[in-house]
């Protein structure tokens, strides 16, 4: 799994050996004019989980809901979402409203608002088996009485209301819902906000679980980055519409190279460092606005290291070493010329921000 910048004309062959998810170039603008997603490329391999990570409104839930087409109407979108070779994009709608339950699916945050309160969640299971899979009313009650037990809830639960279940056994029914007409790929937005801690660990692994026993893909967004360094392999973050920094999932955690990486990650407790978990580091500011985004480098306006051209250029994603790329001036900046002089500059810069932000 790796995600790339490549050029908007580059197209990568259609080989046999095709991802199971390969995203090019993906730009979606909401229609007042939001740039929630820019250049976006990622894949996906079976068996692989990528963890998607920033802050709220960097643009997480927009590029999960464009993977299905779950965007409002007026939403521009372009780029290519290669499902298993085939482009979600310009699907024909019947084709997509089966590729949302049998190519990929979504589990979303908040199970309660996701489901139907005033049916059975069996029903609710049962109904894509029945829609998409033309089972019998009875094989696609068999059908759901196995999913629930697979996701560790009695199949008897099938005749309870959402009401009637915990928040944990909800998210459990939910992901039992994903998983009813064999997607290749699950896309997990969130899946643990508002379960307490045990639950949330419960829930994570049996993702987890799921997903190696059946060789899935997953993509897990959330803003939780140590949540997603425990349960990816991978991991992308992602600032005001762009990927900025992406490896390995525990080298990213532990050593990011972008600038917004490292803040992200000192925000959160280092594992198996407790002095951390007292002192966590915020990151002074707020995102911009993907309507009116600052130019160049969309992070400089917060960036404690940037330099003069950094309000000019954006960066693409480069190699950062051990397997990690970044999108940053100052990843390998030891090979580029000129380099010295800005990094000189750049550390004035740190000191001035260090400065800013002790006094705010
Ligand atoms: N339907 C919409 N119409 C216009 N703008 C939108 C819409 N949905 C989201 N946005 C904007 O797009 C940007 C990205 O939002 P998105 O929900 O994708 O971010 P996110 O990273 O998932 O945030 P969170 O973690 O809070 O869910 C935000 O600035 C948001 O205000």
């Amino acid at each position: 799994m790796s995600i790339q910048e490549t050029s908007k004309t580059t197209q990568a062959p259609r080989t046999e050996q095709a991802p199971l998810l390969d995203v090019r170039d993906l730009e979606v603008t909401y229609a007042g004019g939001a740039a929630a997603v820019r250049g976006v490329n990622l894949t996906v391999e079976a068996g692989q989980k990528l963890g998607i990570a920033g802050e709220s409104g960097c643009g997480k839930s927009t590029l999960a809901l464009a993977l299905l087409r779950l965007l409002p109407a007026g939403t521009k979108v372009s780029g290519e979402i290669l499902l298993d070779g085939e482009d979600v994009l310009t699907m024909k709608w019947g084709r997509v409203r089966a590729v949302r339950w049998a190519g990929a699916s979504i589990v979303f945050q908040g199970a309660m608002h996701s489901l139907n309160a005033v049916h059975r969640v069996g029903d609710q299971i049962a109904e894509p088996i029945l829609l998409h899979r033309k089972e019998t009313p009875a094989g696609a009650k068999r059908k759901t009485g196995e999913l629930l037990e697979h996701v560790g809830l009695p199949a008897s639960r099938a005749d309870a209301y959402p009401h009637e279940l915990s928040g944990g056994q909800r998210q459990r029914v939910m992901i039992a819902m994903a998983l009813a007409c064999d997607p290749r790929l699950i896309i997990a937005d969130e899946p643990t906000t508002a379960l307490d801690v045990m639950i949330q660990a419960q829930i994570l692994r049996l993702i987890e679980q799921l997903v190696t026993e059946q060789d899935l893909g997953l993509i897990m967004i959330s803003h939780d980055l140590a949540v997603l360094a425990d349960t990816c392999d991978r991991l992308a973050v992602m600032y005001a519409g762009r990927v900025v920094e992406e490896g390995p999932a525990l080298q990213v955690y532990e050593d990011a190279r972008h600038p917004y990486g490292k803040a992200l990650s000192a925000a959160f407790p280092r594992i198996g460092d407790p002095a951390s978990r007292f002192a966590p580091r915020g990151l002074p500011g707020d995102p911009p606005d993907p309507s009116d985004l600052p130019s160049g480098c969309a992070f400089h306006p917060r960036c404690a290291v940037a330099v003069e051209s950094c309000s000019r250029e954006d960066q693409a994603l480069r190699d950062a070493g051990r397997a990690r790329r970044a999108a940053c001036v100052h990843v390998g900046e030891a090979e580029r010329p000129g380099a010295k002089a800005e990094a000189e500059t750049g550390t004035e810069a740190e000191a001035a921000g260090e400065a800013r932000s002790s006094t705010s």
